[in-house]
């Protein structure tokens, strides 16, 4: 019968659109359900009870959590057509390691740059550059992270690209300086694989939700 898949998300989330474009890599259809994180509904809470976060996939009423192993989960399901891994266990652990970097560092290290300012931005802003310049050193000449194909790495990062522009703007960075082949990659993908441009948000459209929410904090 068929597969019910439904997603809790958020528009906004570079979270909750690795999984939108996991699922758009492979074709699944599902029902893509907005949260409200200041008002978390009832499916939320009891589909993921100990992180009480976005994104959660539902398939066929049981809940997986963890944006990564979202999209491990929906390689793993959907195993007959786009493969989002190399079939090579080296190459797989690889891809894992980056993803537990990107995922310990880069969040947490983006944060600051819209959300701090004097000596504490000022690191922020260095310690940034550092990490888009490590990972535009795993990604070398290749055109994708997975080599010639574009896979579970690519998906991990490409959807903090959206959020370029704040980082950007904010951080008082200019990344086509700093990461000129990061940059190219991140093009790469939007103009190849439509998985990635028909699911991520406009720059211009997280730039002012971000705006909205300094100002509802008071940094503006
Ligand atoms: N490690 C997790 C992070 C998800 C997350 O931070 N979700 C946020 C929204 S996006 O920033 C969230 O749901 N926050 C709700 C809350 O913290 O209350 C993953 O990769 O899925």
């Amino acid at each position: 019968e068929k597969d019910e898949v439904i997603l809790l998300d958020l528009w906004a989330s570079m979270f909750g659109m690795r999984a939108r474009v996991a699922l758009a890599e492979k074709g699944i259809p599902y029902e893509d359900k907005e949260e409200d994180l200041k008002n978390k509904s009832q499916l939320l809470l009891e589909m993921n009870p100990i992180h009480k976060k976005i994104p959660v996939l539902i398939h066929n009423g049981k809940p997986i959590c963890e944006s990564s192993i979202i999209v491990q989960y929906i390689d793993d399901v959907w195993n007959d057509r786009a493969p989002l891994f190399p079939v090579d266990a080296y190459a797989k652990a690889r891809a894992r390691f980056w993803v537990d970097f990107i995922d310990k560092k880069l969040y947490q290290t983006a944060r600051p740059l819209f959300t701090t300012k004097g000596e504490e931005h000022e690191a922020a802003r260095i310690e940034f550059v550092d990490i888009l310049k490590l990972l535009e050193g795993e990604l070398g000449d290749k055109p994708y992270f997975g080599g010639e194909s574009f896979g579970y790495l690519d998906i991990s990062l490409i959807t903090f690209y959206p959020w370029f522009k704040v980082y950007e703007t904010y951080g008082k960075l200019d990344f086509e300086n700093e990461v000129p082949k990061l940059i190219a990659w991140a093009k790469r993908c939007i103009e190849n694989k439509e998985s990635v441009s028909n699911t991520l948000p406009d720059s211009a459209k997280v730039v002012a939700f971000v705006q909205g929410w300094r100002k509802n904090l008071g940094f503006e």
